[in-house]
């Protein structure tokens, strides 16, 4: 149901979207009127949160049904339900075919009656208080001049970041995403020199209800979005191997990677930004994975020219991985929920020439024989597709491989590959089933086709 307005884009970034999504290959497959329904669907999906949370379970300490139990206990603990009917309905299901998978309903839009008093948080944190999240205080622009912890306020979310902090109240874009109680009053948010910290309104009634994660079972349960396991499994590690993650922060990928491998072997995580790093390694040691090595390191020069270096840090000698990922850095179209983007088409399209970068030194780096999965989440040709047909065409020594699971669609027609090739490719495409997924359709079949936006592509190199 929609009940969000679409995305809200810069006009020259929704006409060069139009133009993706209805590129002369998809005109000649499909008639005007079906492109541009399914241009539209993805202008409303992206601002609408997915109808289920999905959290990848630590199987490398536990097994499925031991954290499944788990999570129902503390799930059933830690909120204070409001009605039987609801705690009924709490449901935590594994995926029929990932092994590492949890997926719980997400219940919403639900019908929530707006108060007097008003909170505005930033655009980010009401996208999380969306997918579940409590607002933290960092996350609030504005509230009411006499607010005191306990008081019952409405929360909005400031679309286009316009709210000066510290405001008394905001008339501009805004959405409402649900009530809370404040945990601090007006002066411990604004009023101190250090930025405050914790929760600063406790989500109660929240417009799309799902579990918070915030504190519960951190050694057992990550939250993760469902294309971002797919790709762990997809990439294949096997126990003893040294597997590169080029672009690695905050770590969700490596750690996976390292489960997978049951934390035998080496994972090395690269990020160009040094705070990061820190993220990378706490994620690690919380999950209890020591096989992960993570380096403050820019990839696009991660290639020795010492063909004998043989160092343990970056960069390294060509061909030192047996598996490379490289979840570049993108224009993050795909998340949900988006309700607006303020980034100019020039930034949009920023990304094409350091992913291709970033992939020359993934081919040098990878053995032959090896594997290299290549991942945005985002949804123009240009970063995906594209991509794809210049890695081909710029490297002979890539073919593109099936992957398992392949549970989202195929690739996008428009970069001029061959339908044998777009069947390898796996996109997720939320906007393709945005109509006809009933909300009472099994979750797991729900969950795969209602995620956000994102793109694999895996290679042998020969
Ligand atoms: C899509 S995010 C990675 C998410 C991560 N793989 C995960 O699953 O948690 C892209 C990351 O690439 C990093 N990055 C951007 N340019 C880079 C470069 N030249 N070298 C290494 N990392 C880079 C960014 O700092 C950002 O953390």
């Amino acid at each position: 149901m929609s009940i969000f307005p679409r995305i809200s884009l810069k006009p020259e970034v929704t006409e060069y979207l139009k133009s993706v999504f209805l590129n002369h290959e998809v005109l000649a497959a499909v008639d005007r009127q079906e492109a541009e329904s399914r241009f539209h669907k993805l202008l409303t999906c992206l601002s609408h949160p997915p109808s289920y949370t999905c959290v990848r379970a630590s199987t490398h300490l536990s097994s499925l049904e031991e954290i499944r139990h788990k999570l129902g206990e503390e799930l059933k603990k830690q909120q204070k339900w409001s009605s039987p009917v609801e705690e009924a309905s709490l449901q935590i299901l594994p995926h029929p075919q990932i092994p590492d998978v949890l997926l719980l309903p997400v219940n919403g839009p639900r019908p929530v009656k707006q108060l007097n008093l008003e909170v505005v948080v930033g655009a980010q944190c009401g996208s999380a208080v969306l997918r579940g999240a409590h607002v933290f205080a960092p996350g609030i622009v504005a509230s009411p001049k006499y607010m005191k912890a306990g008081d019952v306020v409405s929360v909005f979310s400031d679309l286009e970041g316009k709210c000066t902090r510290g405001a008394t109240s905001f008339q501009g874009k805004r959405v409402f995403v649900g009530n809370g109680v404040a945990e601090m009053d007006r002066c411990s948010i604004f009023c101190t020199d250090k930025p405050a910290k914790g929760i600063g309104v406790r989500m109660i009634e929240p417009l799309y209800q799902s579990p918070s994660f915030d504190g519960i079972l951190p050694t057992l349960v990550f939250l993760q979005n469902l294309p971002s396991v797919v790709v762990g499994h997809v990439l294949g590690p096997r126990p003893g191997e040294r597997i590169l993650d080029m672009c690695a922060a905050p770590g969700g990928k490596t750690c996976h990677i390292a489960a997978v491998m049951g934390d035998q072997g080496e994972v090395v995580a690269l990020d160009r930004i040094r705070n990061k790093i820190d993220r990378i390694r706490q994620n690690a040691q919380m999950l209890h994975l020591r096989s992960i090595k993570a380096h403050c390191f820019d990839s696009t020069q991660a290639v020795s020219s010492d063909p004998a270096h043989a160092a343990e840090g970056p960069p390294f000698a060509p061909e030192s991985f047996d598996r490379v990922l490289l979840d570049a850095p993108c224009s993050g179209l795909g998340q949900r929920p988006n309700m607006a983007n303020t980034w100019s088409l020039k930034e949009i399209c920023s990304y094409q020439p350091l992913q291709r970068k970033l992939f020359h030194a993934a081919v040098q780096l990878l053995k032959k024989g090896g594997v290299l999965v290549y991942s945005t989440c985002t949804v123009t040709l240009a970063e995906n597709e594209e991509q794809v047909a210049w890695a081909l065409d710029t490297f002979p020594c890539l073919t593109l491989q099936p992957q398992e699971p392949h549970i989202g669609a195929e690739g996008m027609l428009g970069a001029g590959l061959s339908p044998e090739q777009l069947h390898l490719l796996q996109r997720f495409s939320p906007e393709l089933m945005w109509d006809q997924m009933e909300r009472t359709a099994p979750l797991p079949r729900r969950a795969d086709g209602d995620t956000i936006g994102f793109f694999i592509a895996k290679f042998l190199k020969n």
